[in-house]
């Protein structure tokens, strides 16, 4: 098994969690209200433009030219679909420009980049890109498990579509080898950190959904 298989096998429980969760199953449904997304859709944005930078640091200091391709390229394609994909859904469920920029991070978007943005400040390479990992690969696991049991048509489906397409798939292999490469290469201590950073990020993809269910904000 390689690490990547090992690091995913010990998260089973917590991915079970998010393909379970009442937020997807309505997204799958097409019941999820409006309001919910717009307020997923809203701090994904403000995660994205975290998550760019965090990309963008982790290529600064990747040892290999592959590492600096896939991860610069990842940092561009964050912001990418930040403009793109999430402005169109601005548009079909009406966030205004002020609704967008005025909003805060809540605590669990906070939590997830400050702690990625931790990684990449006092952190190994190593562990840093294991904390990376979950954002590409959960969303391509949540991608390929909602779109067959989409209702069709459902008003989310260009949602579904991006998450489950073959592309993101294949981003998601070679960020998988990396984390492989950089593992096999790293003492024993340095993968128990990797593990860690990559369990602590897939808690943070949990609660980045209930706190959207939840419409989640600060509690003071
Ligand atoms: C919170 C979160 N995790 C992962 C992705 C996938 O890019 C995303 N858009 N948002």
């Amino acid at each position: 098994m390689s690490f990547c298989d090992t690091i995913w096998e010990d998260v089973a429980p917590l991915r079970r969690a998010i393909l379970d969760h009442p937020f997807l199953n309505a997204l799958a449904d097409g019941t999820l209200e409006a309001e919910s997304f717009r307020h997923y859709i809203v701090q994904d944005s403000l995660y994205l433009a975290e998550y760019a930078r965090v990309l963008a640091l982790a290529a600064a200091r990747a040892p290999s030219a592959a590492g600096r391709l896939e991860f610069s390229d990842g940092a561009k394609v964050a912001v990418q679909v930040e403009e793109a994909l999430h402005q169109a859904f601005f548009a079909q469920f009406g966030v205004t420009a002020e609704m967008a920029h005025g909003s805060e991070p809540t605590p669990a978007c906070l939590g997830y980049t400050s702690y990625l943005s931790a990684l990449a400040a006092t952190r190994s390479y190593e562990e840093l890109i294991a904390g990376i990992l979950p954002c590409f690969w959960v969303y391509w696991e949540v991608g390929c498990n909602v779109k067959p049991r989409a209702v069709s048509p459902n008003p989310y489906a260009a949602w579904i579509d991006t998450y489950a397409a073959p592309s993101f798939g294949e981003a998601t292999r070679r960020v998988c080898a990396l984390v492989d490469e950089a593992a096999a290469a790293a003492s024993p201590a340095t993968r128990a950190g990797m593990a860690t950073a990559f369990r602590n990020a897939t808690r943070f993809e949990w609660m980045f959904w209930d706190s959207a269910w939840h419409r989640a904000g600060w509690p003071i």
